[in-house]
């Protein structure tokens, strides 16, 4: 995704760099001009580029490693902490009652946007509302409907009404018993005028908390453009970047941030209303710059399990090496994991896994993995109690019951309980061993063969 050249290149001009105490001129110029070569490649605006790299030559030439520090991790955390200064913090959006008004030009995801910012506020406990305000795109009005229902949100639209304006009082009336509401507007092809007066005149009636400004994260240099006009109309909060998940090169994006002073709110990474992340910046330059870092992983998965915990407080992690593994603990792992975020960033922060080694997976690996997961999990849910303890009683009527409950086929039923079955052995294989085989084999896995990779967390790779 974004900025993805950086890590390896920034890596390899950095792994020059090991055993060295302290850097010379020529070794700062090398790294920044790496640095400066990926960011233009990801279309970060030029001005941009200089200060950011003006600041880190002139701190990595002037300051001093602490003791005890390489040369190579004193740099390393100079251009960390001035890439964070760029992207900022994330955009503050407190878990309470607000409005949220999005805009953007057509097809920047802001319909899918809403939708999936809905969906994220249901899954923190408030109740949101979308509203479709956009009478300009035939369709949008099905599709927000749809999206909505994905969601299991609230919506508001009113497909033969022509003032978005007055649909935008009327869905705030609404829906007056959701605590969130969010307005998605119409988008048109670039910045005419008539646009930015319709804008104007429903955030005036629709008096948001926020604005958020979508953008495609493959929008370039005509970000900063973009940025200034709705800024100029309606003031930007944050910015949601979307369509990270494709081969953007996201620059475009930092640069509008920038011009506009704010933040990034949201990240958008995939069509379905569970495609969306919130922003958080140490581990977005983090992984921009290729730093595999366990410490990050282990938290998230601390975080993750507490989570998962809190529902079922009497189960422990470890009864899974212990009993047998039911499906209800594979339904636990993938509930866990999808709460760490999308698969191929929780891949990314696995040392051995990280940058070079998601570039050899297909293109679309990562895809198939999230959707089979997502399959798995709604086939779970259409399953009783015992069949959940007891995936080997299952049968065929069973199974037929199952495939027709969740709306799957029986195929995808069988993938499930032969992935269970898989599952359930390697974790055989793992009982009766001592500490020392067992750190044996988690080596094995993480430097070994790509595709085992993934069994220390669960084999959803
Ligand atoms: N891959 C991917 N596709 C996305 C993402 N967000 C939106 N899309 C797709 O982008 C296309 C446009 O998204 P919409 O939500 O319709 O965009 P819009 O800004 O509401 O468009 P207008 O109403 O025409 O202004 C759709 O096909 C979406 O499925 C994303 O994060 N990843």
């Amino acid at each position: 995704m974004v900025l993805d050249n950086l890590g390896s290149s920034l890596r390899s001009t950095m792994d020059t760099l090991r055993g060295k105490s302290r850097l010379d001129e020529e070794d700062v110029q090398e790294i920044v001009k790496e640095i400066q070569r990926s960011l233009l490649q990801a279309d970060v605006e030029v001005g941009l580029v200089m200060d950011l790299s003006s600041n880190i030559e002139e701190r990595a030439l002037n300051e001093e490693p602490p003791g005890g520090t390489s040369a190579r991790d004193h740099i390393l955390k100079i251009v960390y902490e001035e890439m964070i200064e760029v992207v900022g913090e994330s955009t503050e959006l407190p878990l309470e009652s607000q409005t949220i008004m999005l805009s953007g030009l057509q097809g920047s995801g802001k319909t899918t946007t809403a939708a999936k910012i809905a969906w994220w506020f249901s899954k923190k406990g408030l109740r949101p509302a979308v509203i479709q305000t956009d009478t300009f795109r035939p369709g949008s009005y099905q599709q927000a409907k749809q999206m909505a229902e994905n969601a299991e949100v609230q919506f508001y639209g009113d497909p033969d009404a022509e003032d978005p304006v007055k649909i935008a009082r009327d869905g705030l009336e609404a829906t007056e018993d959701a605590d969130v509401h969010i307005v998605d507007t119409a988008g048109r092809h670039a910045l005419e005028t008539e646009l930015i007066d319709e804008i104007e005149e429903i955030e005036e009636t629709v008096d948001p908390d926020r604005n958020l400004l979508v953008l495609d994260a493959a929008i370039g240099q005509g970000a900063k453009e973009q940025a200034r006009e709705f800024d100029d109309a309606i003031g930007v909060d944050g910015v949601t970047i979307t369509k990270l998940d494709g081969t953007a090169k996201g620059g475009g994006a930092l640069t509008a941030v920038n011009e506009t002073d704010s933040s990034i709110a949201f990240l958008g990474t995939g069509e379905t209303v569970q495609d969306i992340e919130r922003f958080e910046p140490d581990g977005f330059i983090s992984r921009l710059l290729g730093m595999g870092d366990l410490k990050q992983l282990s938290e998230r998965v601390e975080r993750a399990m507490q989570e998962t915990g809190e529902e079922e407080e009497d189960w422990e992690p470890e009864d899974m090496l212990q009993g047998s593994f039911t499906l209800k603990d594979m339904q636990r792992q993938m509930d866990a994991m999808s709460k760490m975020g999308p698969l191929d960033q929780v891949m990314d922060m696995i040392p051995g896994m990280g940058g070079g080694m998601m570039d050899q997976l297909p293109d679309d690996a990562m895809d198939v993995t999230q959707d089979r997961m997502r399959n798995f999990e709604v086939i779970m849910d259409s399953m009783t109690d015992e069949e959940l303890e007891e995936p080997r009683s299952i049968g065929a009527q069973q199974v037929q019951r199952i495939a027709r409950g969740s709306g799957t086929d029986e195929e995808t039923v069988q993938e499930l309980l032969q992935q269970h079955k898989m599952m359930d052995q390697t974790l055989n294989q793992f009982q009766g061993m001592g500490d020392g085989d067992m750190q044996r084999m988690m080596k094995k896995m993480q430097g070994g063969d790509g595709g085992g990779g993934m069994g220390g967390m669960g084999p959803f790779g």
